[in-house]
């Protein structure tokens, strides 16, 4: 290509994406002067500690390709540090950092002993065959642990855009034949297959949180009445925007709440039914031809960008980040938005939104199901131990302290029908843990929104707690 031609289309790129970090820095910076540190401490926190890149060959199709990756570490106060693996062809360095920043506010938002990561590898996975695929994430899988950027105690990756459960197995089996001695190799990475050391609801888990997220938010009248709706969730208007792992399962489970999903967005076209869409027709409909063309259960539209700013009650951006940004905030006609994705929402877009009276239900809460069920899947691996049967063998233990000969000889004879009518099944306790881990922390705040001076919106009270949080573990930490 022309040197010219480069410059160019480096110009274009550079005009078409929005500074990520600057705005996530941005938005942690407003709610850090509503939390009193010493001098330079917030400076510490808010700065990525390390990345690493990486630019590797691998030998396909008759010649070499070279790829370029990335793992940055924003935080490490706690270990592992953790966040998802990106496949992309636009992503880039200030992206991953970004993300891993958002990863140590969400953790810490949680309560989950994580710092935060991000990884990424610039990439078009549709371009490749599933052995190519794996092949160059084996090569990306030996490059990150030669240089300790994976490892179940040091920095533990999880599926993102354009990865799933395949690329986590991937990862883990190449990490655990470099460390053969590694007893918790395992745990180097989430959201694996269940079959190989993953956890039943890993993969619904992200879209799970973002229902707990809301229907927590419509358990708070006082909250709901701030954006001008009222009631429950049933019969509200969706908009979502991405239908891959996140904006599927969101879907999913709010048209179960209840919800009509009046449209669905793609990269590729988008499709509406003022009535409600058949999500689990559409799935089928969608992972067969890749688009939403010739669906019979709704009207389809080529051009979907402006389908964001269609009436509708509630908007999910559930695809990339900086999607809704200065230009189309003003005519964004949602009450409510959930950022499912990360950064779907630009710091000057955020003004304007609130400005206007919009609730935002920031991502560092709204998509904290993924490393909350991914938290509990290392601590299983960790302990070696399905779910299930650390709760059948409390049960025993307990059944050790019964006084009634009848209870005794039930909980004997069949412990796990007691177990399973407990909620001892992997999934009731995946499930209800999350529910648990949503609730308490959307109380939180909630309160901070409603009581505390200076906060006027959700993102601001998430990163007041979250803030709040680190600042603790490094003035105890002394350093
Ligand atoms: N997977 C997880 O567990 C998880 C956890 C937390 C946050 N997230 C965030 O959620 C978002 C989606 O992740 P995912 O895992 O669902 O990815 P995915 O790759 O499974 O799905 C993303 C979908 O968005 C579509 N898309 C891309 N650009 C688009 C555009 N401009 N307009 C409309 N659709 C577009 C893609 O075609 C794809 O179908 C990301 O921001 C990710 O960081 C994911």
């Amino acid at each position: 290509m022309p040197e010219t031609d480069l410059v160019a289309e480096m110009e274009a790129e550079i005009r078409a994406k929005p500074v990520f970090l600057s705005d996530v820095n941005a938005m942690v910076a407003r709610a850090a002067r509503l939390v009193p540190m010493q001098d330079g401490l917030f400076e510490k926190i808010s700065v990525c500690n390390e990345t690493y890149v990486t630019r590797f060959g691998v030998r396909l199709r008759g010649r070499m390709w070279t790829f370029e990756g990335w793992r940055a570490v924003h935080s490490n106060h706690p270990s592992p540090a953790k966040g998802g693996i990106r496949y992309a062809p636009d992503v880039g360095v200030d992206e991953v950092e970004a993300l891993a920043a958002l990863m140590t506010y969400k953790c810490a938002l949680l309560g989950l002993p994580f710092g935060g990561s991000k990884g990424a590898l610039k990439i078009k996975p549709g371009d490749w065959n599933d052995y190519e695929l794996e092949r160059i994430t084996r090569r990306f899988a030996q490059e990150l642990t030669r240089q300790n950027f994976l490892s179940s105690s040091l920095n533990v990756p999880a599926p993102d855009v354009g990865t799933n459960e395949k690329t986590m197995v991937w990862i883990a089996d190449e990490h655990r034949r470099l460390k053969p001695q590694d007893i918790n190799a395992e745990a180097c990475v989430t959201g694996k297959p269940l079959a190989a050391g993953g956890i039943e609801g890993r993969s619904e888990a992200t879209g799970r949180g973002v229902q707990f997220a809301l229907r927590e938010f419509f358990a708070h009248p006082k909250d709901v009445e701030r954006c001008g709706l009222s009631g429950g969730l049933d019969g509200l208007r969706v908009i979502v925007q991405g239908f891959g792992n996140v904006g599927y399962h969101a879907a999913k489970f709010l048209s179960e709440d209840g919800c009509r999903i009046v449209a669905v967005i793609e990269h590729n076209g988008a499709i509406e039914n003022s009535g409600g869409l058949d999500i689990d027709a559409l799935y089928n409909h969608f992972a067969a031809y890749r688009t939403f063309e010739e669906f019979a259960g709704g009207q389809f539209a080529k051009s979907s960008s402006d389908l964001l700013t269609t009436p509708c009650d509630i908007l999910i951006p559930a695809a990339r980040e900086g999607v809704i940004t200065g230009e189309n905030a003003h005519a964004i006609a949602a009450r409510v938005i959930v950022e499912a994705a990360n950064g779907p929402i630009t710091f000057e877009a955020d003004a304007i939104l609130r400005d206007r009276g919009v609730v935002i239900i920031p991502d560092l809460f709204a998509n904290a199901g993924g490393v909350t069920v991914s938290y509990f899947e290392w601590v299983k691996n960790i302990a070696h131990m399905p779910f299930g049967l650390m709760e059948r063998r409390r049960r025993q233990y307990e059944n050790t302290l019964l006084t009634s000969t009848l209870e005794r000889t039930l909980n004997t004879k069949f412990p796990d029908t007691i177990a399973n009518l407990g909620g001892g099944r992997e999934i009731d306790l995946v499930r209800s843990g999350l529910e648990e881990k949503m609730r308490s922390t959307y109380a939180q705040m909630s309160h901070l929104w409603n009581n505390a001076e200076g906060i006027d919106d959700l993102r601001t009270a998430a990163y007041v707690i979250a803030l709040t949080r680190i600042k603790g573990i490094y003035e105890a930490i002394g350093i």
